[in-house]
């Protein structure tokens, strides 16, 4: 069942198109991934779907409701973190999250949720003086201290060293296992493919991509790659006579390998032409898509990664 539908969404500030036309549906219980590059739409499709901001087309459903015309009826259904989203620095941990907890009817127990988010520890300290991984951790509690059927959670992990993301992400899952629809925004492939149990790729204002991570790595493709290391007596024509083959698509030299790219027969065809040379290469292997390759194909952009932080 669909907990969420948004159908034709478009906002637009002034003469900028911040959504053209977001369509889609998330159901009850999965891990649903906002995937996209800086300035997608993806905050601005949070917040509608939040009943943030108004929107000039489209409609939004959530739990039934429009969050626009009746946000009594999600208010204490849905929690939300966004972006950035800080805290007076003088507040303590448990502090925050009692005060937020006397905001709603049948709120979590502050207790446990220090306890799922490994904050117990940390009760007691000002918000100020809380690492960043653990400010994060206390914004995903607040998110959650309602006991919503739906939490939104954008750009989770962004700012946390590696280790923090890992702790974030196994978090989540315990989130998502105990019940909770869980809208994940992000500009991360690996946390995407990671977590989404299924994701919508948008750019510029557009759903250009949707499904599992594994249907949209699979998808639109039928190439394959493969590289190998060949043996340093192959005679020297050897990769004219590999290119030339009909199911082949290109050749380039990475490092001390050649990475071959082409139609499914790709590999014994060329594993059979080089055996007529009497060439075995001394090293093969597959080399498979993942949601990254995805993500460039349909936006046209690199994402960013988090190595700065490695
Ligand atoms: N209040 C606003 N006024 C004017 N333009 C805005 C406003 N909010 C967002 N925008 C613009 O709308 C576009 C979409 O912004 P949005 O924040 O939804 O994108 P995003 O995908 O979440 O990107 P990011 O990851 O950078 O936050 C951007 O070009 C942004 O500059």
């Amino acid at each position: 069942m669909s907990v969420i539908e948004i159908t034709n969404l478009r906002k637009t500030y002034g003469e900028k198109v911040a959504v053209a036309d977001v369509s889609l549906a998330v159901e009850r219980g999965e891990i649903f991934g906002i995937l996209g590059p800086n300035g997608a739409g993806k905050t601005t499709t949070v917040e509608l779907l939040a009943g943030l901001r108004h929107a000039d087309g489209g409609t939004v459903r959530v739990l039934g409701a429009d969050p626009q015309s009746e946000p009594a009826a999600i208010r204490d259904r849905l929690g939300i973190q966004l972006q950035e989203s800080r805290l007076p620095a003088k507040i303590r941990a448990r502090e925050a999250l009692e005060l937020y907890a006397s905001f709603y009817p049948d709120p979590a127990d502050p207790n446990e949720l220090l306890e799922l988010l490994g904050l117990t520890e940390k009760a007691g300290t000002l918000f100020k003086d809380l690492s960043g991984g653990q400010q994060q951790r206390l914004s995903i509690a607040l998110a959650l201290v309602g006991n919503p059927e739906i939490a939104v959670l954008d750009e989770l992990t962004t700012g946390l060293d590696p280790q923090a993301r890992r702790d974030t992400w196994a978090l989540i899952e315990r989130v998502r296992d105990s019940g909770v629809t869980i809208v994940l925004v992000t500009h991360f492939m690996d946390e995407a493919e990671r977590l989404a149990d299924r994701l919508a790729i948008i750019d510029s204002g557009r759903v250009v991509a949707e499904g599992t991570p594994a249907e949209l790595i699979a998808a639109g493709t039928d190439r394959r790659t493969f590289r190998m290391r060949l043996p340093a007596d192959a005679p020297e024509d050897v990769l004219d006579v590999v290119a030339a083959l009909p199911e082949v698509d290109a050749v380039t030299r990475v490092a001390a390998e050649h990475e071959v790219t082409g139609g499914p027969r790709v590999l014994p065809d060329v594993v059979l032409a080089l055996a007529r040379r009497d060439v075995v290469p001394d090293e093969i292997r597959t080399v498979t898509r993942n949601l990254e390759d995805v993500f460039v194909e349909v936006t046209g952009s690199r994402p960013e990664t988090q190595e700065a932080l490695v």
